[in-house]
């Protein structure tokens, strides 16, 4: 049937196939990557300038073509600057073998972990947690009191307690070890973290946002108990959801 075609076609080499299939990964790699993100508009906004370009050429409207024609020839300044985070992101996913990443056990300290995280929201204690995963986070350690001691639920509510000098800011755990309290985060930017959160939890979104960490935050005010993981909030936890939400991002 393929004889009777009216052009040749091109023979296949085993390169062309690992090219294609490189190339197909990468893409379903940065699908992943910005689905159910901001960059997802971005991404729409500049098909539309694409479409309004092509249309200003079709009809003639010259001035409209050269200034977008322009701002096209800088497109891939712009992609970089608007995307900066995210390929930030997607490198430092890398350079950690996130793309061969295996499922790894939810750490066994859980269970404490969050018994701890409870009763600090009874006793409106104001906390914030972060647990590293792939990405090493040494720069938050580095902006903070370098602890590297076994975890306990008696030490994390101790180095919580507001009297101490060690309760402002972030703990870092990671694996069994909390490796450092009082860490100053980076704080959440946008404008859809103009709500009604304070920098406890806009610093719990900034390092989400930032790594593929998660964070737990108890909200001093309200007795509230948050997960916060890719820069997005989920909150109002109890117990059992605190503990099925951490099992299973953990898991992943
Ligand atoms: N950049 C930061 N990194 C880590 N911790 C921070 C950072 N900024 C503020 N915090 C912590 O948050 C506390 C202030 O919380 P604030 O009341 O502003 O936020 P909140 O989100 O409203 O929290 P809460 O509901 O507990 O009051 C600080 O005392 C400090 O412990």
């Amino acid at each position: 049937m393929l004889e009777n075609l009216p052009f040749e076609l091109p023979a296949l080499h085993w390169r062309d196939l690992l090219d294609i299939s490189l190339v197909a990964f990468v893409l379903y790699r940065l699908i992943l990557l910005v689905r159910g993100t901001r960059a997802v508009s971005v991404i729409f906004g500049l098909l539309l300038v694409l479409l309004i370009y092509y249309l200003a050429g079709e009809f003639g409207l010259y001035t409209l073509h050269w200034l977008l024609a322009n701002f096209l020839g800088s497109i891939f300044l712009v992609v970089i600057i608007l995307f900066q985070q995210d390929i930030r992101k997607a490198l430092a996913e890398m350079g950690t073998a996130g793309l061969w990443r295996r499922r790894s056990k939810p750490p066994e300290i859980l269970d404490e972990l969050v018994l701890a995280m409870m009763e600090m929201a009874r006793r409106r204690v104001g906390a914030l947690v972060v647990i590293e995963r792939q990405q090493q986070l040494g720069e938050v350690i580095a902006r903070g009191v370098t602890l590297n001691a076994v975890f306990s639920r008696d030490l994390l509510l101790t180095i919580f307690r507001p009297e101490t000098p060690l309760h402002d800011g972030a703990v870092l755990i990671r694996g069994q070890t909390i490796t450092a309290a009082a860490c100053i985060l980076p704080l959440a930017a946008g404008v859809e973290h103009k709500s009604d959160w304070g920098t406890r939890h806009r610093a719990a979104m900034g390092i989400t946002e930032e790594s593929d960490a998660v964070a737990i935050i108890v909200s001093e005010e309200r007795g509230s108990v948050s997960v916060a993981l890719g820069g997005k909030l989920t909150t109002a936890l109890d117990e059992v959801r605190l503990k099925r939400v951490l099992a299973s991002t953990l898991r992943r």
